[in-house]
């Protein structure tokens, strides 16, 4: 999951501490490591050296410390350390800001059963009956492992069973209830106000961001235009409109009269996990939104908002209902384990972690304690340790009898009440290239745990620390978190290619069979697309912006765009256009400017590698942030009538068709000058990319109906709108060794052979949402 790339965590710099805690953290196998608070405190001065990115992007921080986004809504930060506060914890120890603690009553309605409705798009809440995530539709697709994820599993009144007898974490009267938001049919309050950010009810429990009227418009505008925002359960789940993909009669996808796909409904798939993946999505948009439009506050005055902070509070007043105060103890219905999120505020907005409790969440008793739902854990294990054991260490104390209080006390509690928490591990991977380090803080939901046990350790001198043992609950899914970290090419076994590219790409694309001795097919490998001979490219108009491109209204490039730049500072594209121009040729801008970004070519290590059934697909080696480009299909350019004579047509790739084709581009085709006078008698003359005999790695990217790229029309060394670079960029966060793929769009029954004959092709992408058939 699920915005990021982005180095050093936010946190870093943007955390007070409480005084009383120890840097805690998480250790792995029961392995005591030397404890030093000191060596984890940074101040915020530190990090805002760094700039913005180096101190916000994340919302953490190195030592789990988090300025609290809720509790005074204030998310300005200030160039200086001062004002960096943290509540690290909150029961008996201080507030917890405006969050009031939900009562223990308030999580589990008394007898509730939970059903999902696929006809009736509803989750109905019932008295009688335990609730069990079984006969939820997102937990039959995670099979078993996901059955335990919850703590609600064959919950009775007794306990909830495992394979191995009764656990006894499940009490009496404990059941899980839907969170609101993924509540199939819910109303996001104030939905219908979303451009005035004004909530309709006027039950605002959370402050007011500090974010302006007009930065929460354009960044709620932004999250409503984007193209990953599939249809929630509520609307139903119309398909992206995707720009036509290799073969040739690419069209919209079948769907039934609901607008949803009858496969996917025969898959069963989980409205619950569909409404999480939203508000993720359009959590994420805000946020970046907002990270650019700081950026420049910071650069200009030092100071802004934090992005993630505000964004958060935009989020909430937009989107949240009236049990957006709810917490829950166990799993979290729609969140799987091993689900990555970017930041804390992500971890609040599906509900398993709240922002400001760090490192530990809680829920308050009717009797005034606390009980420990979840926790983040810091722990870097290697490959080899297990994280079936877990050690958190807790608060510093002066006397080995000092009394247990605050979070720690909370953590006492579950395990005295045998609750389950979740943990979430926070991994760190170095994205630094030598002279520039970078991290990046990932949270990967691990499961459920039980608190095992708790004692007092003697550290130096008169200190001690109170420590807790949490063992993984049996039968979950096993997670690898270091999958999530940058793989170095050597640790893959295999037929082993180095470089297909021969050094024509800037970065190595190797080529790995693991599973049978059949080497990469010959082609001709080329990086940049083929004219045909008697083309003569016109030469693109540029801007005069000598020292860079700064002003969007001085920039005729900008003006080209429809007035506003396509990227942000980091090079992530803002939106996805019918047509976007970058700097070219004859723009006087230097090559550094940031409208140059995909003419510049790959920067992640991305490989081909062989497929179970699929032939050959590419994966990445390297995380890739949302946004971010990440290659161009190449091949040679031929006339439509030609591309269609072609024998083979499995690696074409029709371009320059789909302006006019999406309802939800009109906006922006009256914004594009070149666009505005509609299609032309010209636009006959189409044209395709065949990347069959020569072409580069993107010939290999397999089709997805889930996919994690989108292809975006690009123009900067010519203006010829009819045959635009077809350049990928990243629709989501795409882990470390994750397949690429992107929708390649068939009409279904609408691909003939030679012969007239319709063809057909299953679908073998593997996602729950797959229609079963390419074409
Ligand atoms: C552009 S090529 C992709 C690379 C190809 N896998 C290879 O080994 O060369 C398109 C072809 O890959 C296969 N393919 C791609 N996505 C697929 C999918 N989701 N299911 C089945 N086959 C797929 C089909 O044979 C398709 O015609």
């Amino acid at each position: 999951m699920e915005g990021g790339g982005e180095p050093v965590s936010p946190m870093a710099s943007g955390a007070r501490r409480h005084k009383a805690l120890a840097s805690w953290r998480f250790q792995s196998a029961f392995v005591r490591r030397e404890i030093n608070p000191g060596t984890l405190q940074m101040s915020c001065e530190a990090a805002v050296g760094d700039g913005l990115l180096a101190c916000l992007n994340h919302g953490d921080s190195s030592d789990g410390k988090l300025e609290s986004p809720a509790t005074d809504g204030d998310s300005e930060v200030p160039k200086s350390g001062g004002g960096c506060a943290v509540d690290a914890g909150g029961c008996g120890v201080g507030g917890v800001g405006s969050y009031p603690a939900a009562k223990e009553g308030d999580l589990r309605p008394k007898d509730c059963k939970i059903s999902e409705d696929i006809e009736n798009n509803e989750v109905t809440v019932e008295p009688h009956g335990a609730a069990k995530p079984s006969d939820l539709l997102g937990f039959l697709n995670n099979g078993a492992a996901e059955d335990i994820n919850s703590a609600a599993k064959d919950c009775n009144s007794e306990g909830f069973r495992t394979g191995e007898g009764t656990v006894p974490g499940c009490r009496k009267g404990r059941k899980t209830v839907v969170p609101w938001r993924f509540q199939i049919g819910y109303e996001p309050k104030g939905s219908q106000d979303l451009f005035s950010g004004n909530r309709s009810n006027g039950k605002t429990e959370h402050p007011v961001s500090k974010v302006g009227d007009e930065s929460r418009k354009r960044a709620l505008a932004v999250a409503r235009n984007r193209p990953h925002l599939r249809g929630s359960a509520i609307s139903g789940r119309p398909s992206i409109k995707a720009q036509k993909g290799t073969g040739s009669a690419p069209k919209k996808r079948k769907v039934d009269k609901d607008g949803c796909h009858q496969a996917t409904k025969n898959n069963r798939i989980s409205f619950i996990r569909e409404n999480v993946l939203t508000s993720l999505r359009e959590f994420r948009i805000i946020y970046k939104q907002l990270l650019e439009e700081e950026e420049v506050k910071w650069r200009e005055r030092g100071n802004g908002l934090r992005p993630d902070l505000a964004a958060f509070n935009i989020f909430r007043e937009s989107f949240c209902g009236n049990n957006d105060n709810m917490k829950y103890d166990g799993s979290i219905p729609g969140v799987r384990i091993g689900d990555v999120f970017n930041s804390i505020a992500e971890l609040s907005i599906v509900g398993i972690h709240r922002a400001q409790s760090l490192p530990v969440d809680y829920i308050e008793k009717k009797d005034g304690t606390c009980l420990a739902v979840s926790v983040v854990s810091y722990a870097q294990p290697s490959a080899t340790d297990s994280l079936d054991s877990l050690l958190h260490v807790g608060s510093i104390a002066t006397m080995c009898d000092e009394k247990v209080e605050g979070t720690d006390m909370a953590l006492k509690e579950s395990m005295d009440t045998e609750t389950p928490v979740r943990v979430i591990h926070a991994v760190v991977t170095d994205l630094g290239n030598g002279c520039q380090p970078k991290q990046l803080t990932s949270y990967v939901y691990g499961g459920l745990y039980l608190v095992e046990k708790f004692h007092i350790e003697k550290i130096k001198g008169d200190q001690y620390v109170n420590t807790f043992h949490l063992r993984r609950m049996a039968d979950q899914q096993q997670i690898d978190i270091q999958a999530l970290k940058t793989k170095p090419l050597e640790s893959f076994d295999g037929t082993f290619t180095r470089d297909i590219s021969g050094g024509l790409e800037k970065v190595p694309i190797s080529a790995i069979n693991s599973i049978s001795n059949e080497h990469l097919m010959g082609f001709h490998y080329i990086s940049q697309v083929q004219y045909p001979l008697n083309y003569k490219a016109d030469p693109p108009s540029g801007c005069d912006c000598i020292g860079g491109c700064s002003a969007a209204q001085k920039c005729a490039c900008a003006m080209k765009n429809g007035g506003e730049f396509p990227f942000n500072d980091i090079g992530e594209l803002k939106e996805e256009k019918p047509l976007i121009y970058e700097c070219g040729p004859s723009c006087k801008c230097p090559p550094t400017c940031h409208s140059r970004v995909s003419q510049h070519g790959i920067k992640f290590r991305l490989q081909v590698f062989k497929t179970k059934s699929m032939g050959w697909g590419v994966r990445t080696l390297d995380f890739i942030p949302s946004m971010s480009f990440v290659c161009e299909y190449i091949g040679e350019l031929f006339l439509d009538e030609e591309a269609q004579q072609r024998k083979n047509d499995e690696y074409l790739f029709s371009i320059g068709h789909n302006y006019y084709d999406v309802p939800r581009w009109n906006a922006q085709i009256k914004a594009i000058p070149s666009l505005q006078n509609g299609p032309s008698e010209d636009d006959e003359t189409g044209f395709a990319v065949d990347a069959l005999n020569k072409g580069n790695f993107a010939r290999f990217i397999n089709h997805n109906c889930t996919p994690n790229l989108f292809p975006q029309n690009v123009l900067h060394d010519h203006d010829n709108i009819s045959m635009p670079h077809i350049m990928f960029f990243a629709l989501e966060d795409i882990p470390p060794l994750k397949e690429l793929s992107y929708d390649y769009n068939y009409e279904i029954d609408k691909v003939y052979d030679s012969d007239g004959n319709i063809k057909m092709k299953p679908c073998f992408c593997g996602s729950i949402e797959c229609t079963g058939r390419l074409y």
